[in-house]
Formats: C-alpha cells, structure tokens, sequence
C-alpha cells in the first residue's frame, strides 16, 4: 500500500470516527496524522453543520489544529468525565492488545483514555496485526538518569534506542521528557512485559495499551470496517 492509499483509509476511519460525536459531549482527540483527518472532519461540522462540544486533547499539536477550527479545548483536569476518546493507533491485534506512541504522545494519550468512558481507536488496515511488536515500542523516560535506563533495556536484550529529533537532539515529549524506542519484532508477552517496564525507575510510561480499548474502526478499501471489544 502506497502512502496515498494509506492516507484515504486514514482518512475513511477519521470521517466515520466523527459520526460519534455529538452536541454537547466531551470528547477526547488523539494525535497523529489519522486524528488530523478526525478533527478536520469535526472542524468541518463545527463550522457548516454547528456542532457543539468540547474537546480534551492529547498533544499541543492537536489542540492547535483544533482550535484553529474553533473548537473548544479545556484542561483535562476541567471536566469531571470525558465521553470518548478517539485516537490512533500504531498495531493492534485480534485481542485488542496494541501500542501506541509513534508520535510520542502516549503519556497524554493514556492519561485520557483512562479517563475516558469509552474508547476508539482510527487505523488503516495495515496496523491490524496477529502479534504485536514490529512496531518499536516508545517508552517515555525521564531525562535524568536515561543513559542507565537505556543499558537497563540493552541488559535485557529490549534493543533500546533513544528517539532523536532531526535537529540532532533527542525527541522531547509535552511533558519535556525522552522517548526510547524498543525494537523487540514480537511481543509475545505484553502483559508481564508492561509490568516490567513501568517498574523500571525513570520510566514514566510506555506504548502498550492492552486491552483498554472498546471499539478499533479500520480503514479497509472495502470501507470502514468496526471490530467490537467484547471481553473490556
Ligand atoms: O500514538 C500515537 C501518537 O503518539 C498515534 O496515535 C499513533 O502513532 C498513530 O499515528 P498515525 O495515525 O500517524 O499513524
């Protein structure tokens, strides 16, 4: 699949994503380049159709492009609840196990969907998968003390390398923090895995969100295609 075709399945997912939106709600925008085609959608009916809703964003980057349409955007801590959150994803698989992260914006991302009633999640058919892992794994780390924390992941055979920015410098995140990408191919323990990592000192959080989401809409070229979570 070429990056143009990719990008109409992108956008497919994103369209039909903003159909659950409706006046009144508060709703969780994702990031990443699927998210752009879903808040270009929701834009879209702010301004010719009058929806009305509030939004709590997952990175300043969405939230710029947000409000550039007009929508309202508040702090997360200035809602008492969030109806949906809608976001991308960078593989998921048949047990709704996934990682997310590639745009480095998974604190904010987890922080919101955990906080979510319930949860979507946008993709193109190419990140459905039978095992997650091909997809390096971002674990976001403290600055202080990275270096350890990256021999730590060598030790442990996790294949660690530190994000890097095209400036030459590392990868910050929102939340001025480092991102560490684990090439493992397969992860055929996500569980015990994401254990051991948000108990290494300096981790602040990692790409796996297993099992959180409800609803994964795929952008197939056959149209946009649900798989349900049945067992959340
Ligand atoms: O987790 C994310 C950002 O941290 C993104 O949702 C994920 O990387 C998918 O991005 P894209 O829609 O550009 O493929």
């Amino acid at each position: 699949m070429d990056k143009t075709q990719q990008d109409a399945l992108k956008k497919a997912a994103g369209i039909e994503a903003a159909k659950l939106i409706e006046n009144g709600m508060i709703a969780g925008l994702g990031t990443g380049s699927t998210v752009r085609f879903l808040v270009d959608e929701l834009g879209r009916r702010v301004q010719e159709e009058g929806l009305t809703f509030t939004g709590v964003t997952t990175s300043r980057r969405t939230q710029e492009q947000a409000e550039g349409y007009g929508i309202k955007i508040v702090d997360i801590d200035d809602v008492d609840h969030i109806d949906v959150t809608i976001d991308g994803a960078d593989e998921v698989d048949q047990n709704f196990n996934s990682i997310k992260g590639g745009g480095a914006a998974l604190l904010w991302e987890k922080i919101v969907a955990t906080n979510s009633n319930k949860i979507v999640w946008i993709v193109d058919e190419s990140k459905v998968v039978d095992t997650i892992g091909k997809f390096p794994l971002p674990v976001e780390v403290i600055p202080f003390g990275a270096g350890h924390v990256i021999k730590r992941f060598e030790d442990r055979g996790y294949q660690p390398t530190l994000r890097m920015a095209e400036d030459g410098k590392p990868v910050r995140t929102d939340e001025n923090n480092y991102v560490v990408d684990l090439h493992l191919e397969l992860i055929d323990h996500p569980q015990d895995l994401a254990e051991d990592l948000i108990n290494t000192v300096g981790v602040v959080e990692h790409g796996l969100f297993l099992n959180m989401v409800d609803t994964v809409i795929v952008g197939d070229p056959h149209g946009p295609r649900v798989m349900t979570n049945s067992n959340k």
